[in-house]
């Protein structure tokens, strides 16, 4: 298959390695430190582009590829104001974009599991839940996109919970989210339920950003066999 990588950071470079491992060929590097262009013959040629860039340079990024039809897999977090726009062009497979706010497998699973445990809380009116994030200092947006994710499927599940907001303040009705900035940490995030007696706390932590580059080459496979708007309940059969 041939790959396009926009964006050549901590994400594309272990996306290229895991995409060469699996006997895929990169055709185009678009980054600010590089000089290939989205008007080459060389990403027209791409089967699929995977773009990991920062929260206002990827909408534009993805109508670049729509334009040349090129499917896209995209991880950048912190643009989903303009994700409504993006949906409607994948409306009748007219183009095809795969999104994930996390690619990793095992945080998939917690997002399962976050909402499972939501469901059996949810006429548990003695606990409050509440959300850490933790995530290396160079990381530009908070809350981190899985921490959104989690957060929504908090509120898909109990009655008494309908917005998150950062953490400022204890005793809001929000489910407060804590972003923490430190390190090199890849990602960590904890779930918690505490009442007057007890914790319940559940908590992934990525080792590197393996696991969410093998899932953003997973899904770039994918799209390129599918069309329309698609997500990791599609690829995982969640
Ligand atoms: N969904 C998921 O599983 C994951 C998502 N992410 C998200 O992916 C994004 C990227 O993360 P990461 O790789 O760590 O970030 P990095 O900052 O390491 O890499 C981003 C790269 O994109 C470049 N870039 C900036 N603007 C453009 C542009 N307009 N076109 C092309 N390239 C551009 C940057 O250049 P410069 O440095 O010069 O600005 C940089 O080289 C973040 O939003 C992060 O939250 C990260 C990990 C997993
Ligand atoms: O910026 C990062 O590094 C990460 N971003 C994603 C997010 O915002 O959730 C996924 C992962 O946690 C790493």
């Amino acid at each position: 298959m041939k790959i396009a990588l926009i964006g050549y950071g901590k994400m594309g470079q272990a996306i290229e390695k895991i995409a060469l491992d699996r006997g895929h060929e990169i055709v185009s590097i678009i980054d600010v430190s590089r000089d290939d262009s989205f008007d080459d013959d060389s990403f027209k040629s791409a089967d699929v582009a995977i773009e990991f860039t920062r929260p206002e340079a990827a909408y534009s990024n993805y109508l670049k590829c729509f334009e040349a039809n090129i499917p896209v897999v995209s991880g950048t977090t912190g643009w989903l104001d303009q994700l409504p726009e993006i949906e409607e062009r994948c409306k009748n497979g007219e183009q095809t974009f795969f999104y994930a706010s996390n690619f990793s497998l095992g945080v998939n699973i917690f997002f399962e599991l976050n909402k499972q445990l939501a469901r059996i809380m949810n006429k548990m009116s003695e606990y409050n839940v509440s959300m850490e994030e933790v995530h290396h200092t160079q990381k530009l947006d908070a809350p981190s996109g899985t921490a959104i994710t989690l957060a929504e499927g908090i509120i898909e599940n109990m009655d008494a919970k309908s917005n998150w907001k950062l953490y400022k303040e204890e005793n809001s009705s929000d489910i407060a989210i804590k972003a923490i900035r430190e390190g090199e940490v890849p990602g960590i995030h904890t779930i918690k339920y505490e009442s007057p007696v007890d914790e319940i706390i559940i908590h992934h932590s990525a080792k590197s950003r393996h696991g969410f580059a093998l899932g953003a080459v997973l899904a770039a496979e994918f799209a390129a066999q599918n069309k329309g708007f698609l997500s990791m309940n599609d690829l995982l059969n969640f």
